[in-house]
């Protein structure tokens, strides 16, 4: 029972009375914002897109989050302020018509985490079993983007997500960061003294490699499809726990017996959207590209020279092997900018006339949560 002085009584009432009239006021604008979005998508149907009227708009998206991290009053951080517009935004959104997103699960993986975070909550969202699905329900045109994890920064590369760009004609219309927090969990029925047995997925074990070393150096390490797979399966297993993140222990009903077991503090992982639609500019964006050169002395300062000379900053290069033969290799880079800024277009058109193939997998607004 609270026991609150009469005088604290009063200004508590006088308090929630304020929180009252804040909120009603609120709510109405949050409606007259949610009619705005319902106008808007009224001009887009007529823009004379039609049925391919692009709803969903990634760089006036990022603008939005932006704007409002950039006006916070405080005491909230900004991205506090950014998340429950994010929120707003989605709902917005979804009365437009609901974005139908596929990421790689099972439910409750950290790429679920991330197009959450990404597309908010008001999102549809489908989860596949392999990279490759993701790729392939995005260009059937059964959802209308895709979340694919492609790098760790205690991990480095996602190869399967690179490798895919190879085959597949679709465009990078974003990206999302997410801080990885690994926990050690186990079910009811777990007797925590008698683990004889890790799952998670491999990228994870390595992720907390360290750690185990030194607390479970003796328990076998089983490597699974996903860290939402190993929280299901030690449900049903005495003498097993899991490493995965909050969302796997909330989903399977699992206790967390160590948080944060990662080796590195600053994990995290980087998400990009996949889908059909070329971004226009935000006004802070990046550019991935996947270039191959000839097999000869010098390609690679060839490859990078252009981007010095234009002032542009590479964020990323990746090297992998062609998959059309052997020992030839694709490379994978990230920069700063967009593809229509005078800059980039003669860095790219310099790439371009000294290799073999190039391809601009896109520009997106940078991660703005
Ligand atoms: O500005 C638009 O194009 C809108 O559709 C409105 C809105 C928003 O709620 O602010 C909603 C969805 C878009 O992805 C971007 C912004």
């Amino acid at each position: 029972m609270s026991e609150d002085k009469p005088e604290q009584v009063k200004r508590l009432l006088e308090l929630r009375d304020r929180i009252d009239g804040i909120d009603s006021d609120i709510a109405r604008l949050i409606s007259e914002r949610a009619n705005c979005a319902l106008e808007v998508a009224e001009v887009k149907k007529h823009s004379g897109e039609g049925e391919s009227a692009l709803y969903y708009r990634p760089e006036r998206e990022a603008q939005v989050l932006r704007r409002a991290m950039e006006r916070n009053p405080g005491p909230l951080t900004n991205e506090e302020m950014a998340r429950l517009f994010r929120e707003i935004m989605s709902a917005c959104l979804a009365l437009e018509e609901p974005v139908k997103v596929a990421y790689l699960g099972p439910e409750g993986t950290f790429t679920q985490q991330a197009a959450l975070k990404h597309f908010g909550h008001s999102a549809v969202s489908k989860p596949l079993a392999a990279i490759d699905e993701v790729f392939r329900e995005v260009e059937a045109g059964a959802v209308n983007y895709g979340v694919v994890p492609v790098e760790n920064s205690t991990e480095g590369v996602v190869n399967h997500t690179l490798d895919s760009f190879m085959t597949s004609n679709l465009q990078v219309c974003g990206e999302v960061e997410l801080r990885i927090h690994q926990h050690l969990m186990i079910s009811d029925i777990t007797r925590k003294d008698s683990i004889t047995r890790i799952y998670s997925h491999a990228q994870s074990l390595a992720q907390c490699r360290k750690w185990l070393d030194s607390y479970y150096p003796n328990v076998e390490r089983v490597a699974v499809a996903s860290n939402a797979e190993a929280a299901k399966r030690v449900k049903g297993e005495w003498n097993a726990a899991a490493i995965a993140g909050d969302m796997a222990a909330e989903l399977y009903g699992l206790k967390i017996l160590s948080e944060k077991i990662e080796d590195r503090p600053d994990n995290s992982t980087r998400f990009l959207i996949i889908g059909s639609q070329a971004v226009p500019a935000s006004g802070d964006d990046k550019t991935s590209l996947m270039v191959s050169m000839r097999n000869e002395p010098g390609a690679l300062h060839d490859l990078l020279a252009p981007f010095q000379k234009h002032g542009i900053d590479l964020t990323r290069v990746e090297t992998r092997p062609a998959q059309s033969s052997n020992w030839t290799y694709v490379f994978f880079i990230d920069f700063v900018g967009h593809r229509d800024s005078e800059n980039v277009a003669a860095a790219l058109k310099e790439v371009g006339a000294g290799a073999s193939d190039i391809k601009v997998l896109g520009s997106y607004p940078r991660g703005v949560l």
